[in-house]
């Protein structure tokens, strides 16, 4: 949309509506509210628990008592969804991930702790994905030479799915990057009568630099072997961005999520211009992490640099954001 120019200087001035507060206001094109956020939060074994996670400094890994305390603090702040990954502990995870369908999990317990307390005043979003399960930290099920298998991966990501839906889960959000999958995971759930349970696909998900803290969060940064440049897309893409996306919808994804975020805004873009479905953002630990540094060194003011970030989400297009500044955030917002 080219704007054609009405006048030349000096009857036109674009600085006159920026003169004052309330004109600045008037002019506004995109708002942001605590309604655009979803907040991730890490959840661990135990009772009682506050793990601080030091490469993300600020955010803890909590026990399921205390997740559910954060899901009402979310509620009061108007967050309407969370996110969450388990910390599993190292004798749970195995070669296979068989952990990520046991229904008693500690995913599970912290869905149903979450629908228990607070019901439909929030939604869950659960990833699924096998990383957090394997004893080799990769998102899928390995040949003996460590590549994911992409067909037998699958079929593990929809027990994992139906495992989570059981629990209570909104809203299924595969982080894998699997083919075909979103398809296979949907049938299942219509299936088993989920029928109202979503589906947030990571469709564009880069193989990125920016995971490192959130691998320490979840405790699979020490496991992993290699990377994940067989199924994580290459960051020099951006067409088969699109055709990932449009795979996904296809398949039945009910909105698509693009990832890392900041670095990938053309991509988030170019999603919603052409397809024009609901576009997700996450803005990675590796995100978080660099704003958390730029203002322990003093070089930059958290509140407002925190804010200015998320609106360009909106900017771009995205229905909403995934960050981990998103309490912070919601509570600057409400004043
Ligand atoms: N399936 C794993 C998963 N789900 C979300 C993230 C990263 C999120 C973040 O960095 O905040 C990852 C890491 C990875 O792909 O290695
Ligand atoms: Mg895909």
């Amino acid at each position: 949309m080219t704007q054609t120019i009405p006048a030349p200087f000096p009857a036109l001035r674009l600085r006159r509506t920026r003169a004052t507060g309330w004109s600045r206001a008037l002019h506004r094109e995109h708002i942001l509210t605590p309604a655009d956020l979803i907040w991730p939060l890490f959840v661990t074994e135990g009772a009682g628990v506050e793990e601080p996670i030091p490469s993300l400094p600020g955010v803890s890994r909590w026990s399921v008592d205390g997740i559910v305390a954060r899901a009402k603090e979310a509620v009061a702040q108007g967050i309407p969804v969370l996110a969450l990954f388990p910390n599993t502990q190292p004798e749970r995870r195995s070669e296979d991930g068989a952990e990520a369908l046991n229904p008693d999990n500690l995913m599970c317990r912290a869905i149903r702790a979450i629908k228990d307390a607070c019901g439909d005043d929030i939604g869950v979003l659960t990833d699924v994905a096998l990383d957090p399960y394997t004893s080799h930290g990769q998102d899928g099920l390995i040949d003996d030479a460590g590549y994911v298998l992409n067909d037998a991966t699958v079929e593990v990501l929809v027990g994992q799915s139906l495992n989570q839906a059981a629990a209570g889960a909104d809203i299924i959000a595969p982080s894998d990057m699997m083919d075909g999958r979103i398809g296979t995971i949907r049938e299942a759930l219509e299936a088993e009568n989920h029928h109202n349970v979503q589906i947030m696909s990571y469709a564009a998900k880069y193989a990125s630099a920016f995971y490192g803290p959130f691998r320490d969060a979840v405790g699979s940064r020490g496991l992993l072997k290699g990377n994940k440049k067989t199924y994580q897309m290459d960051p020099a893409n951006a067409e088969e961005a699109l055709r990932e996306v449009a795979v996904d919808l296809a398949e039945g994804a009910d909105s698509v999520m693009v990832k890392p975020g900041l670095p990938y805004l053309d991509i988030a873009i170019r999603v919603k211009q052409q397809f024009g479905v609901p576009v997700f953002a996450y803005q990675v630990s590796g995100e978080y992490a660099m704003i958390e540094a730029a203002v322990a060194a003093g070089a930059a003011d958290r509140d407002t640099m925190v804010l200015e970030t998320l609106l360009a989400f909106k900017r771009a297009g995205c229905s909403g954001v995934l960050t981990y500044h998103a309490l912070h955030a919601a509570r600057l917002m409400n004043g």
